[in-house]
């Protein structure tokens, strides 16, 4: 077994091979530019090489490796190789093999997967520890032998203070979050699990290995991320591109959804029924609710011939083609060519011949009888419909009373004056997905999933109609009034009722004590959610009843500044300003993005931003004021609860809330 030092010498192969591909990448852009037969093929390769390149430069300077794996001489597939893995392929010397190995290569699974018990032909796996970009030690385990430990390097890079944005975790992932990054790509799955357990790191982990191992068929249909809200989606953003996968769109679904801007609001109950299921029916009707019986025949002058189609057969191609289910923009064309073809008939009967450039113009000539019938309509149209509150097709589905809570206040104009809230967002969607199926993706990751209403299941569902899904969430952090209470009944909505519901159960972020107290709450939230286990014994709770709010929130930030790591205080919203005050008027630099991104150290953030955030050191400032603000305040604050990595303080000046069951008090 090699020293340290023959490692750090093979650093510096790697090194090596690193600057071999990026100079052979750059050498190809120029080579590829002269060689081309066209232009059009050069300008292709050239955009390809380029982009190799350019990624190739950007990539972050990391370790080039997190772990090696030497096989004994009785693996059947490498006897006695050994191989080192990375977060990218690093190619040999001479066309050699390759230096490192990447992360998500077949070979690699063996470093996550194999055991003492089951060894997998691995005689040691080693793990290498790093400062920056230097190596300073590896641990083995031999489990040829049947050895296996605890590793430490593992546990230091789970405990190890949290700054800045969330970081890859190719060099630690466990054998249960393996399983499911590895997850066939035409199997969608449901990742429950609690707060700290890796889903995050797992959904974009899945994301970055289905890219590599089918990177053809995903990079023609793309793979989406759907997170809750922009500090979310700036806390996460970097974990792709560190893993070389630059082309994931990361977004929310609100501005997946954007088509028109939001300047409306809604109440709680319109808000509700917007996102209930049954409006994906009340839209059908008031859609479909615009084709019309025909009254009059199509007549249509072409030179000096008349063409004529009567109403019975209009009728019987109309009702003909509803019957077909089609969306209803396609459906209408349908129409269009099936009034075109009776024509057509006609006029071939007639002896006249029917050239492209006749049928176009046919089919230009029906469109004033084709709107009296199966009009083109616009999806904001049919909302500002349902939204005026006339009565219409949608009353079979709506009683008077929610009808009544659906109508404008205020009715707007016009259609184009209408000021839409961010449910309409959701419900124009569906209008325009039975208008038309929008562009799917070959998969998509739902992060927060719980969250999701049935509409917005829905939307996301037509985008992942033809690929496969990965819904990440926990039961007991949904905070909207529509969460989720069973995945089983999610997965249905969103298009994969086979999808299988998985558990993570070990809580790699929160310490054991402080996932102590967010259980006491657990109780209250009356949700079914496996047990976990907290992977990390440190960490430090503590109580503190103060006289005055701001005043103990000071107080406890001016000692955690004492520790290293970042530091996140988590008020109720309404809070947020006052306390943001009172540090500031106290010296304290309060700058701190939500996301860490801003490189600062402390962030105060309202409880509605907190979910998928983690902090070193948390302050839950007023748990009854975050449990009160809001129909879930419990479950958010649970969230607020869970973001801590090694020290969690909640302070106090009103009493605690009741489902808190006797933490302990600091005195
Ligand atoms: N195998 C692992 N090795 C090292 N760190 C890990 C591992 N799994 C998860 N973590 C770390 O644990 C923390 C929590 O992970 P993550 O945010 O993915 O959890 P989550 O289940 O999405 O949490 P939440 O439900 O609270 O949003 C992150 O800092 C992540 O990097």
């Amino acid at each position: 077994m090699e020293t340290l030092d023959d490692e750090r010498r093979y650093v510096e192969r790697c090194t090596a091979g690193l600057r071999r591909m990026l100079d052979g990448a750059r050498n190809n852009v120029i080579v590829g530019e002269t060689v081309a037969g066209d232009r059009y093929s050069a300008e292709r390769l050239g955009r390809h090489l380029k982009s190799l390149a350019k990624e190739l430069s950007e990539e972050p300077e990391g370790p080039p490796f997190f772990g090696r794996l030497d096989f004994g001489q009785g693996s059947a597939e490498h006897p006695g190789r050994a191989y080192h893995i990375g977060r990218r392929h690093i190619t040999g010397e001479h066309g050699g093999p390759p230096v490192v190995i990447d992360w998500r290569a077949p070979v690699s699974r063996a470093f996550y997967r194999a055991s003492a018990r089951d060894p997998q032909g691995v005689e040691v796996r080693r793990r290498f520890g790093w400062s920056g970009s230097t190596l300073t030690g590896f641990e083995d385990e031999r489990l040829g032998r049947g050895e296996q430990g605890e590793s430490k390097i593992l546990a230091a890079e789970i405990e190890r203070p949290r700054v800045g944005p969330m970081r890859d975790i190719v060099a630690t992932i466990q054998p249960e979050q393996d399983d499911l990054v590895r997850a066939e790509l035409d199997t969608s799955i449901c990742v429950q699990g609690a707060p700290g357990t890796g889903k995050t790191a797992v959904g974009l982990h899945r994301a970055a290995y289905l890219l590599y191992a089918h990177r053809k068929r995903l990079e023609r249909s793309g793979v989406l991320v759907l997170g809750p809200n922009r500090a979310f989606l700036g806390y996460i953003s970097a974990v792709l591109p560190a893993l070389g996968e630059v082309n994931v769109e990361q977004t929310t679904l609100e501005r997946l959804l954007a088509t028109v801007p939001v300047t409306g609001s809604d109440s709680v109950e319109a808000a509700m029924l917007k996102h209930d299921l049954r409006m994906a029916e009340a839209l059908r009707r008031t859609l479909y609710g615009r084709i019309g019986k025909p009254a009059e025949p199509v007549a249509v002058a072409d030179g000096s011939a008349r063409w004529r189609v009567g109403e019975g057969e209009l009728r019987r191609i109309v009702d003909d083609t509803r019957r077909e289910s089609l969306p209803y923009g396609v459906g209408r064309e349908r129409v269009r060519a099936r009034v075109v073809a009776a024509i057509q008939r006609q006029a071939e009967a007639r002896g006249h011949t029917a050239n492209a450039a006749w049928t176009r113009r046919i089919g230009r000539a029906v469109t004033p009888a084709l709107d009296a019938v199966w009009p083109a309509v616009k999806p904001e149209e049919v909302l500002y419909e349902l939204l005026m509150g006339r009565p219409g097709p949608a009353d079979q589905v709506l009683n008077a009373a929610e009808r009544a809570a659906l109508t404008w206040a205020r009715p707007p104009r016009s259609v184009k004056s209408a000021r839409w809230s961010a449910a309409d967002l959701v419900l124009l969607d569906e209008i325009a997905g039975l208008i038309e199926r929008p562009g799917g993706y070959g998969h998509v990751i739902v992060d927060e999933a719980q969250d999701l209403s049935p509409m917005e299941c829905r939307a996301v569902a037509r985008r992942s109609e033809h690929g496969s899904l990965t819904v990440l969430g926990d039961l007991a952090q949904g905070t909207t009034p529509w969460a989720a209470t069973s995945w089983p009944a999610r997965m249905e909505l969103l298009g994969k009722p086979d999808g299988q519901v998985i558990a993570l159960t070990t809580g790699f972020r929160v310490p054991a004590v402080v996932v102590e107290l967010a259980n006491t709450l657990l109780a209250a939230l009356r949700v079914e959610v496996p047990a976990t286990r907290s992977y990390r014994t440190d960490g430090r709770l503590r109580v503190t009843g103060v006289a005055e709010l701001d005043k103990g929130v000071v107080a406890a930030v001016r000692e955690a500044f004492t520790f290293e790591g970042s530091i996140g205080v988590i008020a109720a919203d309404a809070h947020v300003e006052a306390l943001t005050s009172a540090l500031w008027n106290d010296g304290v630099d309060v700058s701190g993005d939500v996301s860490g991104d801003a490189g600062r150290r402390l962030s105060v953030l309202p409880a509605s931003l907190a979910k998928g955030l983690e902090y070193d050191h948390v302050i839950v400032a007023e748990p009854a004021a975050i449990a009160r603000a809001e129909r879930r305040g419990l479950n958010r604050l649970y969230v607020a609860l869970t973001r801590a990595v090694s020290r969690l303080d909640v302070v106090h000046a009103e009493p605690l809330p009741p489902e808190f069951s006797h933490p302990p008090e600091a005195t």
